[in-house]
């Protein structure tokens, strides 16, 4: 298959990518369905990390990270690096060297479905990455792969251009076309949510203010006052 570098790619509005920024990737989530979710092993390696902005992605063979560097040259401020490869790897493929390299182009941070090394060094530059691994071993320079091609990270996939939302939870994508009604669902999630807290606050129980009275008693629930014991046993029920 041919592989390629495109250099130039539709990015969505900057505002809309702001007022995405307030929203938790659990909001991003719900919002659009409950979808889009990557891999649960891409981890942060930093607590309290957020980023949101458009994927510039990169598809490398395991191992080699030829393709990473050349992806430094097309990334605008803003963006976000979304790196696979062909084939598992937990190879480190980025560290402290590209990240300075991405830091000076802007980029916002990058999403990883193999390893990331120097991350001590990461932390301390206040870089946030996700990615499966932390794992010291090394990449060739030296193979060839895409870059802005449509990409599979975390088992989900991502075209370059929608928007990346990670923070502390994970990582979600959303695609470009469903941007302005996840952003619609998304505030109207925050602001039931909102309501649903000041109820907490009031001392309301979300067995009531949901409903979920009802559910227990379809599941055949029964109230004891105290552990009922079985025949002959000290154990419960
Ligand atoms: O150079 C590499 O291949 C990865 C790395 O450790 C760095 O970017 O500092
Ligand atoms: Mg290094």
């Amino acid at each position: 298959m041919q592989k390629y570098i495109v250099t130039n790619i539709r990015r969505p509005e900057q505002e809309t990518v702001a007022r995405f920024k307030e929203h938790d990737t659990s909001t991003v989530y719900e919002a659009q369905g409950k979808i889009g979710l990557l891999s649960a092993q891409l981890k942060p390696i930093s607590a309290n990390s957020k980023i949101c902005g458009p994927a510039v992605t990169v598809i490398c063979p395991a191992g080699d990270n030829l393709m990473i560097h050349a992806a430094i040259e097309v990334c605008k401020p803003g963006d976000v690096l979304v790196i696979t490869t062909l084939g598992e790897s937990i190879s480190g493929m980025i560290g402290e060297l590209i990240v300075l390299a991405l830091m000076k182009k802007g980029v916002q941070g990058v999403v990883i479905d193999a390893g990331v090394r120097d991350v001590a060094r990461l932390r301390g530059m206040g870089f946030p990455v996700w990615s499966k691994a932390v794992y010291p071993e090394g990449t060739t320079k030296s193979r060839g792969g895409w870059v802005n091609a449509p990409a599979i990270c975390g088992g989900v996939q991502v075209m370059p251009g929608d928007l990346i939302v990670a923070d502390d939870d994970g990582v979600v994508v959303v695609a470009q076309e469903d941007i302005s009604t996840t952003l619609e669902s998304a505030v109207q999630r925050v602001r039931k949510e909102k309501q649903t807290k000041e109820k907490i606050g009031r001392g309301e129980i979300s067995l009531d203010f949901y409903g979920l009275r009802s559910v227990l008693q379809q599941e055949n629930i029964v109230y004891f006052d105290e552990i009922p014991l079985s025949e002959g046993s000290s154990r419960g029920l």
